[in-house]
């Protein structure tokens, strides 16, 4: 076992996790392994990263004991029926797939230890927001390998997993709203007159500035909301059109939408 943690599946995610851990100084590229079955995706996490990758997912799991699972939820049966000769009890798997229960993982994989989490892609930029929760095998002491992980990336939490459906419609599924919001934001600059790059920054800005407000002041963002609203001003004629036109109501039903898409990929 010559390495600290190796990815199975080196896409969006893995790519963006591995980035995350390698600048915040966890894990070395040379302690980290991982495996992807397209070649030319392959050369490029090896150069960009500087990690070993392979084709195979047998030599990660025999370099190993710490492994996580960043394959697409439908290929996480076909990958550990793949490795289950080499998997031992004192391997610790994580699970990143959305909607993969802690029990269907355990039933792939009976003697591991496993930890389920609900990730989010800007652990790229190490301000992730992560939720977990452990499995039937899992020790404290493997709850904070995972944790260290995440921690290590941004924020995380230990929650019950019925509730890891919910963290996916409001965090792991998140950015993507945002990444929306800045480009209508920024849409809406443009419209205005100014030029593309520097709309695109001020909504990006605007996005981060806001949310390091909630998160250093522990404000209710209602009333953060308010303090921008001068009696007769700006703001509260764009607020105005936001609630005409169903801002709040549209983000609920999408948080909704994802958590119960994630519960019904949990029940197959
Ligand atoms: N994207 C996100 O923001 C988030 C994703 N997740 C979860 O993370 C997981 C990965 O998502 P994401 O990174 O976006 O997906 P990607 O499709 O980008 O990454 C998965 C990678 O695994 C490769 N792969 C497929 N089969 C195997 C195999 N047998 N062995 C090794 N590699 C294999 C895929 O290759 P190929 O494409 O050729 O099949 C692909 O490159 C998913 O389960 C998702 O639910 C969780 C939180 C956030
Ligand atoms: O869209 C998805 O299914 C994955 C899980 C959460 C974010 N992306």
């Amino acid at each position: 076992m010559t390495k600290k943690i190796g990815f199975i599946g080196a896409g969006n995610m893995a790519e963006a996790m591995i980035k995350g851990i390698i600048d915040t100084g966890l894990y070395t590229s040379d302690e980290i392994i991982a495996s992807e079955v397209y070649a030319p995706r392959r050369k490029y996490i090896a150069e960009k990263l500087g990690i070993e990758v392979h084709e195979g997912n047998e030599v990660l799991a025999k370099s190993t004991k710490f492994i996580v699972l960043s394959v697409k939820p439908q290929q996480i049966e076909e990958v550990l029926a793949g490795i289950k000769g080499h998997l031992k009890k004192d391997h610790l798997i994580m699970s990143i797939a959305a909607g993969v229960t802690l029990a269907t993982l355990e039933s792939y994989a009976p003697l591991c230890k496993i930890i389920r989490v609900m990730p989010n892609q800007p652990c790229m930029v190490l301000a992730s927001a992560s939720a977990f929760s452990r499995g039937t095998k899992a020790t404290s002491e493997d709850c904070s390998t995972v944790e260290n992980v995440l921690k290590a990336v941004g924020i995380c939490y230990e929650v019950k997993e019925s509730l890891l459906d919910a963290v996916t419609g409001v965090s792991g599924s998140g950015p993507a709203y945002a990444y929306m919001m800045i480009e209508a934001l920024s849409d809406g600059g443009v419209l205005m007159g100014l030029s593309r790059d520097v709309a695109t920054k001020l909504a990006a800005q605007t996005l981060l500035g806001a949310a390091k407000t909630i998160l250093e002041t522990g404000e209710h963002p209602g009333k953060m909301k308010d303090i921008v609203c001068s009696p007769g001003g700006t703001t509260i004629e764009a607020v105005k059109v936001l609630e005409d036109l169903g801002l709040r109501s549209a983000l609920i039903n999408a948080v909704e939408a994802a958590a119960l898409k994630s519960a019904e990929m949990g029940k197959k």
